[in-house]
């Protein structure tokens, strides 16, 4: 006898009443359905439709007929698991990463499937040997560009990418360091130590003030001056300024937590329209872009009035090259964006890491002031660090370098793939992992690869066993006059800066910025921490498409030990 339930499901297929006189289409609609997804769920055992199967000889995370992995990607984008952590943790799993080997995971987004290759040695084929073949492509498009414009260098693959960074080179350049770069950093560094000199011994003494924060104002203002002669009033000279809020940076740190998220949602992006998150991102676009138009609009004016431009004798700043193109104020948005977030996020992070190591190291505070004296004076009368000191201050150099490595500004970073490819691991000596029995990966065209350079920094197959620990020795080396020096590391090893054609261009003026902090920083005051805070909610990466250390507090004093 059928179940009532089976009768009543039957009943309500077939409307007309009995199941004997005629089969009603809606059952037979029902029944193609389920078959149809009985045969693809037999076709697509543990993968997303239209899917290839996985690769042989390559580890895979468990996944379900039809959505492969979508419960690992959903408790990334929605259930508060972090995707860096559980890379990281795929990384460590025997049977998927362990030993550093590659592993892929499917799911309804990116491509279907993302390999994930954190190997120095995979990286050189997918970004230098075979680079064509692995574009940013539509992800970044689809998840940036309204922030950030769909040309932004940040965003843009082919000609428009490859202008961009040619015309950009320029502000790059040696003679720019050492003239226009030089004077901003030091003018900045001088209005740092007057507000470090309040908060220690003028009214302000004893303020907390909050690092992170102190460090983003210190990267904007000085960018803004040295690539659009901008000044921007976020770097105060007295403690009091403090209180004014930075709207950029409240607004671009929210702007990228929301593009973060958009690359592990599964949802498309016009959900946004119907939720809280989605209506304060348009506001803030809006921010942001209205932020950068003033900018804009006040050089526009002042190129009209025939007046004074760059502000530099030195050459053409960023905004002059790219308004000398003749190009429009709509399409110079974008490339202010996104050379701030360069010129902002990457190195005022990276020196809220580096502070945080020193808190956890003090020991190597003393041996950075040590090498501070001979090249900058004794700390009473310090002067500003030239470009060029940083060739004299190896010591100071590494612990950055260190910070950097275990606290990558970009932490992770996705391509594209053009044409079904076969990554190869490269042969090459200087890339470690050289000993690791590295397969040869299969990718398929319209999938994702993907990497991280925060979890290589934690991978001992790379690093070495004490890869988790803070040690500059790592990029230190005596030459043969016994004079200590930076090792040149492999660009694939120690990635944070990115490698081949895209390698970071502001390498050199993130080294000497960071440094000239740092050096000013230490050589005149003590930090204090606040120990008891800081053991009980230690900082952490906030998600984000960069890698915000979380606030933390800190006080100033005149150094103790002079
Ligand atoms: C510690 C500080 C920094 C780190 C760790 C860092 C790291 C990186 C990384 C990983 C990329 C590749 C990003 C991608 O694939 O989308 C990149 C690109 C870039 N960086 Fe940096 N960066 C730093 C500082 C800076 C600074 C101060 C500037 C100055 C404007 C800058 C300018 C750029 C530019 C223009 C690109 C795009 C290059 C291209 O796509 O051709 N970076 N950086």
């Amino acid at each position: 006898m059928p179940s009532l339930a089976s009768s009543s499901l039957i009943d309500w297929l077939s409307p007309g009443g009995s199941s004997s006189s005629s089969v009603s289409p809606l059952l037979v609609l029902t029944l193609a359905i389920l078959v149809g997804l009985a045969i693809l769920a037999i076709l697509y055992p543990d993968r997303p439709i239209g899917v290839a199967p996985h690769a042989p000889g390559i580890n895979h995370w468990k996944g379900y007929p039809l959505v492969g992995s979508l419960d690992w990607i959903l408790s990334v984008s929605h259930g508060g698991n972090r995707l860096l952590d559980e890379i990281f943790l795929m990384q460590k799993t025997e049977g998927m990463g362990a030993g550093g080997q590659p592993m892929s995971v499917t799911f309804p987004a990116l491509g279907g499937r993302v390999t994930v290759i954190n190997n120095p040695r995979y990286l050189e084929w997918v970004q230098k040997t075979n680079f064509d073949n692995y574009p940013k492509g539509p992800d970044f498009h689809r998840c940036m560009s309204d922030v950030l414009g769909p040309h932004g260098i940040f965003v843009a693959d082919g000609a428009p990418w490859f202008q961009q960074r040619k015309l950009a080179s320029h502000i790059f350049s040696r003679s720019f360091f050492s003239s226009h770069v030089q004077d901003t950093m030091k003018a900045e560094v001088v209005k740092l130590d007057k507000l470090l000199l309040d908060a220690s011994d003028g009214k302000c003494k004893g303020e907390k003030i909050q690092f992170p924060d102190l460090m983003f104002r210190f990267t904007l203002s000085t960018f803004a001056f040295l690539a659009f002669n901008a000044e921007v009033d976020v770097l105060p000279d007295n403690v009091d300024g403090l209180q004014k809020v930075n709207e950029f940076g409240r607004d671009f740190d929210f702007a990228q937590t929301v593009l973060d998220h958009r690359f592990v949602s599964v949802l498309p992006k016009w959900t946004e329209w119907f939720t809280k998150e989605g209506h304060q991102m348009r506001k803030t676009i809006n921010g942001l872009h209205n932020y950068c138009y003033r900018i804009i609009d006040s050089r526009l004016e002042r190129k009209k009035a025939g007046g004074e431009m760059s502000g530099t004798k030195a050459g053409k700043d960023l905004l002059e090259l790219f308004i000398d193109q003749g190009i429009s104020r709509e399409e110079l948005l974008p490339v202010l964006l996104n050379f701030i977030v360069a010129g902002r996020d990457t190195t005022a992070q990276s020196l809220a890491w580096f502070f945080y190591e020193m808190w956890k190291h003090p020991e190597h505070i003393a041996k950075i002031r040590q090498t501070l004296v001979p090249v900058l004076g004794a700390p009473n009368e310090q002067r500003p660090m030239d470009f060029e000191d940083y060739k004299e201050l190896p010591y100071l150099h590494a612990c950055f370098y260190e910070a950097i490595r275990l606290w990558p500004a970009v932490p992770k970073n996705a391509k594209r793939v053009l044409k079904d490819d076969i990554i190869q691991p490269s042969a090459s000596k200087d890339a470690s992992g050289d000993s690791l029995n590295l397969p040869p990966v299969p990718v398929r065209k319209g999938e994702s690869v993907l990497w991280s350079d925060w979890a290589m920094a934690r991978m001992p197959e790379i690093w070495g066993e004490d890869c988790e620990d803070f040690k500059p020795e790592r990029f230190l080396e005596t030459d043969g006059g016994g004079k200590m020096k930076v090792v040149e590391v492999s660009q694939w090893k120690f990635h944070a800066f990115n490698g081949g054609p895209r390698l970071c261009l502001g390498k050199l003026l993130a080294t000497y910025e960071g440094m000239a902090v740092i050096a000013a920083i230490l050589g005149r005051y003590d930090v204090v921490f606040d120990s008891e805070d800081l053991q009980r909610n230690p900082p952490t990466y906030q998600d984000s498409l960069t890698l915000p250390c979380s606030p933390y507090w800190v006080q100033f004093e005149k150094r103790q030990d002079i």
